[in-house]
């Protein structure tokens, strides 16, 4: 019989401890932290060790820990669990002496068994291993995921330039290019394999693929460049750049020339005998003004249209004899459309039928209110033709100059806008730039445009030569390799290889746009992008046959703003729409309405090449219902008109029972029998209706074509006269724009 020592106790003890272990203590505290008195432990084993000398192989066997006595047991399970279970039968019996003795347990051991008897009992330390590896797991997982989303992501954004193809991005988004041409169709734009796409445009397509595009090319480097933004301490005042606007005939033109030729106060020597599109004058105090030597609105809008805003401030001249006229209601349109602010110069006051009252009195049915009767809108009068009072007027145009506080950088590289351009035999490229920004030099690199030179010798409006040229101030430049387009943007360079190589790119560019499908806005654009929530404001310019509809129409249209989109009437007036029209549509994004009007063919043939919609109507509700339609992004013309032929009447024939019979030569297209027609006189609609009868000759016929004379007459209609325009025009029914 083995006999229980204090020793032995002692590892009792401390199986006895794995109760109290089992509730309380934390594994880790096994593993880390020694044991108290564990030195002394080790001492007692050495005094245990010696009377168990045969064991020593045991010791160094896995069951190195278990007494020799209780083997047997092994097969039941591990050694420390056995050994409690058995510790645990005996100590219910009462019988001391039949535990299996003696035991002996080095700390690691001990360590060891009171672990794995932990987890056994409580199966704690599997749980929270199998936990502790189950978040590894899921945390592990979950970086991998982010690792792949971030992969994905980069893998979904194309990195593209400017001048990417439908072919080549359909490639890079590995689908087909008919896939991408479908796409764009369905965005309302047409386009071939070969055929860039606007950036936008570029945006929406890769999008609908699941794609995001970056962009990176030259040309961004240029732009985010020209976004440069100068320290408030590097910006110096600078002159004021003027355009003159008005209606015809009421002395833009004598405005103009009288500053021009006379040097106003301060008499520079040497009068501005070239025009070079723009010039500059000083005045007593010093000050400069810069007009632009093209005078109308016209101008000004397609400078507009072409990215470029030169104007500071527009001198808007009516002349005292006359009234405030439509095209003087133009010009202040086109003013307010691009933001500019107006001095008005009321002229020929010099003429005894002069009455300024009542110009200040049209202008404030207008709203706009001059600053003699209270208003914020500065006027003079003047008499441009003797040159009265101008030099008052220019100092109107330095104090609203202070007011908007102009200010640019001349200590940079220039930057600017052409003005005009031309071949000069002698000298050859001959270009007018006005400098925005910086200062221009002799020996600048220069790019603009698509035009690219070195800067060889630069003139004023004097014709003498400049070194330099800084903000405000026009420029006469030789040395560019071609004529660059007015209102191009242009900027020097740092070396000539930059420069040529944007210009390149520029040149294919255009080369490309020619083919290249523009997209301005529609109707069903606008009803489409207010669909998609980002639009928030519609540009309406208007146009009727009487003033009364007109102002009912605007007045309708503008009652239809919600919070979300506001509708702007940029433009209102009586007449057929005319170029200018469509100028500032296309300047402004704007839509043209014309109200029993048409487009003269002018302005027809523009508004197709810049893409700007003309919906004309003749009901006011069918108007306004449609706008409306679009606003709340729903628009759906299934119906649309389309015009067939033009036909000109060139004799009237009034028989008594027929009524007026119209000798016509058809000018475009066709007239057909059952063709739908229009009468417009100077661009109004006079009729809507149909043929009662289309004779060639004595013969009814079905149609006549282009080049043909014919003899018709309009149902229920009479009054038609010679010079008359017939549209003819079919219903058909278009295929719903996408939304
Ligand atoms: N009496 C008088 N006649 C003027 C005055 N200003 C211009 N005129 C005359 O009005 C006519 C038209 O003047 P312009 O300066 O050509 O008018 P405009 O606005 O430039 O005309 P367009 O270039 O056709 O648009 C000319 O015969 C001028 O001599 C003025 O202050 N007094």
């Amino acid at each position: 019989m083995i006999q229980e020592t204090s020793e032995d106790r002692n590892q009792y003890q401390k199986l006895d401890g794995l109760k109290i272990l089992k509730e309380k203590v934390d594994l880790s505290q096994f593993q880390t932290k020694p044991k108290e008195g564990a030195g002394k432990q080790k001492k007692k084993r050495k005094r245990i060790e010696k009377p168990a000398q045969g064991q020593s192989n045991a010791q160094n066997t896995n069951q190195g820990n278990r007494p020799q006595g209780q083997q047997g047991n092994r097969s039941q399970g591990a050694g420390g669990n056995n050994q409690g279970g058995n510790r645990g039968g005996s100590r219910r019996g009462g019988k001391k002496n039949e535990r299996v003795m003696p035991v002996e347990l080095t700390d690691e051991q001990v360590k060891n068994q009171i672990k794995e008897t932990l987890e056994k009992l409580t199966n704690k330390g599997g749980k929270s291993k199998a936990a502790k590896y189950r978040k590894e797991k899921r945390t592990f997982r979950r970086e991998q995921d982010e690792l792949q989303q971030e992969r994905e992501a980069q893998d979904r954004t194309l990195k593209v330039t400017e001048y990417i193809t439908v072919g080549e991005l359909a490639a890079l988004m590995d689908v087909s290019a008919t896939e991408v041409i479908s796409t764009c169709f369905s965005l309302g734009v047409m386009v071939t394999m070969n055929q860039r796409l606007e950036a936008d445009i570029l945006q929406l397509v890769a999008d609908e693929f699941g794609y995001d595009i970056q962009f990176s090319d030259a040309d961004l480097e240029e732009s985010s460049d020209e976004e440069e933004v100068d320290s408030p301490e590097d910006l110096l005042p600078r002159a004021p750049i003027v355009t003159v606007m008005g209606h015809v005939d009421h002395g833009k033109t004598s405005l103009l020339d009288y500053i021009r030729k006379t040097n106003v106060i301060a008499g520079e020597s040497g009068g501005i005998t070239q025009h070079i599109g723009a010039y500059s004058v000083k005045l007593e105090n010093d000050h400069r003004i810069t007009f632009l030597d093209t005078p109308g609105h016209e101008a000004f809008t397609a400078m507009r249209a072409r990215g470029a805003q030169v104007t500071d401030i527009a001198i808007i001249v009516i002349a005292a004899d006359d009234d405030v006229m439509p095209q003087t209601k133009e010009a202040i349109s086109h003013a307010q459309a691009a933001g500019v602010p107006m001095i008005i110069a009321i002229n020929k006051v010099d003429k005894p039928n002069a009455n300024p009252d009542r110009i200040r009195e049209q202008l404030s049915a207008m709203n706009i209110l001059v600053e003699e009767w209270g208003g914020n809108v500065q006027s003079q009068e003047i008499s441009a033709k003797f040159g009265n009072n101008v030099d008052l007027l220019l100092e109107k145009v330095l104090l609203q100059a202070e007011l908007l506080e102009l200010k640019a950088n001349p200590d940079k590289r220039a930057q600017g806008v052409v003005i005009e351009a031309s071949l000069d035999k002698g000298r050859g490229y001959v270009s007018t730039l006005l400098v925005q920004s910086g200062t221009l030099k002799i020996g600048d690199y220069l790019l603009a445009g698509k035009n690219h030179g070195k800067v060889k010798a630069m003139l004023d409006e004097r014709g003498k030569p400049m070194k330099e040229a800084g903000p405000s101030k026009p420029v006469t430049v030789l040395g560019l390799d071609g004529a660059p387009t007015a209102g191009d943007k242009f900027r020097v360079y740092e070396d000539e290889r930059e420069a040529k190589t944007i210009a390149n790119k520029r040149e294919q560019l255009q080369r490309e746009q020619s083919i290249r499908t523009k997209k301005h806005l529609t109707l069903d654009e606008i009803g489409r992008r207010i669909a998609l929530g980002d639009f928030k404001e519609l540009n309406i310019i208007l146009k009727g046959d009487v003033d009364g509809s007109v102002e009912a129409l605007s007045d309708q249209l503008q009652r239809l703003s919600t919070e979300e989109i506001q509708v702007n009437i940029l433009h209102k007036g009586v007449g057929q729409i005319t170029e200018s029209d469509i100028l500032l549509a296309t300047a402004s994004d704007a839509i043209v309405i014309g109200f029993n009007v048409r487009a003269g063919a002018n302005a027809k043939e523009l508004a197709d090449r810049e893409e700007i919609e003309i919906r004309t109507y003749s009901v006011i509700y069918a108007a306004i219902d449609e706008v409306k339609e679009a606003m709340e992004g729903m628009l759906s013309p299934e119906i649309k008109e389309q015009v067939i032929g033009n036909v000109e009447i060139r004799e009237v024939f009034k028989i008594s029972k027929v009524g007026s019979i119209a000798g016509c030569m058809v000018l475009s297209g066709k007239v057909t029998r059952n063709s739908k027609i229009r009468l417009l006189r100077d661009g109004i609609v006079k009729f809507d209706g149909e043929l009662e009868s289309l004779k060639r000759f004595k013969d009814d016929v079905k149609e006549v074509t282009k080049g043909y004379e014919c003899g018709l007459n309009l149902k229920g209609y009479n009054d038609i006269e010679v010079g008359d325009i017939l549209e003819v025009y079919e219903e058909v029914a278009v295929k719903k724009k996408l939304k």
